[in-house]
């Protein structure tokens, strides 16, 4: 059962992004609810009868991934991508973390903004993981050790990339587009796609219970994987935290901040965090941040303003909003606050 343990507030929350103190601001003082067990909150999304030969069993899909994007921005998606390739995944990462040196990885320490791959070992109150990013799209980058690692990812990149270019089409068609809509705005031929592998707690024992502190990601939506549930936490249209308890065979889809730029406001990216469990629980996560393509120029588009709804965001290349405040490309940080215009 939830318990409401009192009211939302920046202050109460410690906040410190004006992205998520804006969120916030917008739900109105409402009551919080401490994360529990909502996860048939979450609504699930059949991948394949988004494109069923049976037009009534399409509209109905349709419609019910228009739900799922506007009243929650965040959705299982099934029959998107086969199991096996996911477990695939999953080993590789494993394997990476825990059949190669430390010494190893640290190869990936940063060394310039222009890193295609990059590991980090975060320990300190406000964060608390193990992590190798990588850039999936347009060209694929990844450690060719420990054998089998770089062609298990490789493999979920392909399968995911056709899902990602069909989701794109059918949250087009939702929108009202022709279905090419988004492809073409956000280049998504030359998308850039980053990864972050992540493994909680880290090697070596967490400075406190927070994996990953409350963010939005950038760019058209994220895909997550993972090998067991926990931790996982995002902050819903109402203000209540809902754990994230992804089915087996499906992958968690959690809206971007550059969809919400694109609808002016209508599409949410929406908050989430990670929480350990007193270090108990070994858990590891694959989170993929499909974004439009560098150089692609993002704003809301004509269809989403009028009178009452002036652009809420400062338009802006793809690479220049993932170094609006001083991170670099394979960071990606989100910098919609820096992008929301005052009314
Ligand atoms: O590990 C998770 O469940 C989420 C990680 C995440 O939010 C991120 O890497 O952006
Ligand atoms: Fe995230």
């Amino acid at each position: 059962m939830a318990t409401t343990v009192g009211v939302l507030s920046k202050k109460s929350y410690g906040l410190k992004d004006e992205a998520i103190s804006h969120s916030l601001d917008s739900m109105n003082s409402v009551d919080f609810v401490s994360a529990t067990d909502h996860h048939d909150e979450i609504p699930t999304v059949d991948y394949s009868l988004l494109f069923s030969d049976d037009h009534v069993e399409r509209a109905n899909a349709l419609e019910h991934l228009g739900k799922a994007c506007q009243e929650f921005g965040f959705f299982y998606l099934v029959n998107g991508v086969a199991e096996s390739v996911v477990e695939g995944a999953l080993k590789g990462i494993s394997d990476f973390f825990h059949l190669t040196k430390q010494e190893e990885r640290s190869e990936y320490l940063k060394k310039s903004s222009k890193d295609r791959i990059r590991w980090g070992l975060r320990s300190h109150a406000g964060e608390n993981r193990e992590f190798l990013k990588v850039v999936a799209h347009p060209q694929y980058h990844c450690p060719s050790k420990p054998a089998d690692f770089r062609d298990a990812i490789g493999e979920y990149y392909k399968r995911f990339h056709e899902v990602e270019l069909g989701l794109a089409k059918a949250i087009s068609k939702i929108l009202g587009y022709e279905e090419t809509y988004i492809e073409k705005e956000f280049k998504l031929e030359a998308g850039f796609d980053v990864s972050a592998m992540n493994l909680y707690p880290p090697s070596f024992h967490s400075k406190g219970s927070i994996g990953v502190p409350d963010h939005t990601d950038p760019g058209l939506f994220v895909s997550l994987i993972q090998d067991v549930n926990g931790g996982l936490q995002v902050l819903s249209h109402n203000g209540k935290w809902i754990s994230v308890n992804i089915p087996r065979n499906a992958i968690f889809i959690n809206l971007g901040d550059h969809l919400e730029i694109l609808t002016n406001g209508k599409y949410k990216s929406h908050i989430h965090q990670v929480i350990l469990d007193n270090n108990e629980v070994r858990r590891i996560s694959m989170a993929t941040l499909h974004g439009p393509s560098l150089d692609a120029f993002v704003a809301p588009a004509p269809e989403f303003v009028d009178e009452s709804h002036p652009p809420a965001y400062r338009g802006v290349t793809y690479k220049e909003s993932l170094e609006l405040n001083g991170y670099d490309e394979i960071d990606v940080q989100s910098s919609i606050a820096q992008l929301r215009i005052s009314i």
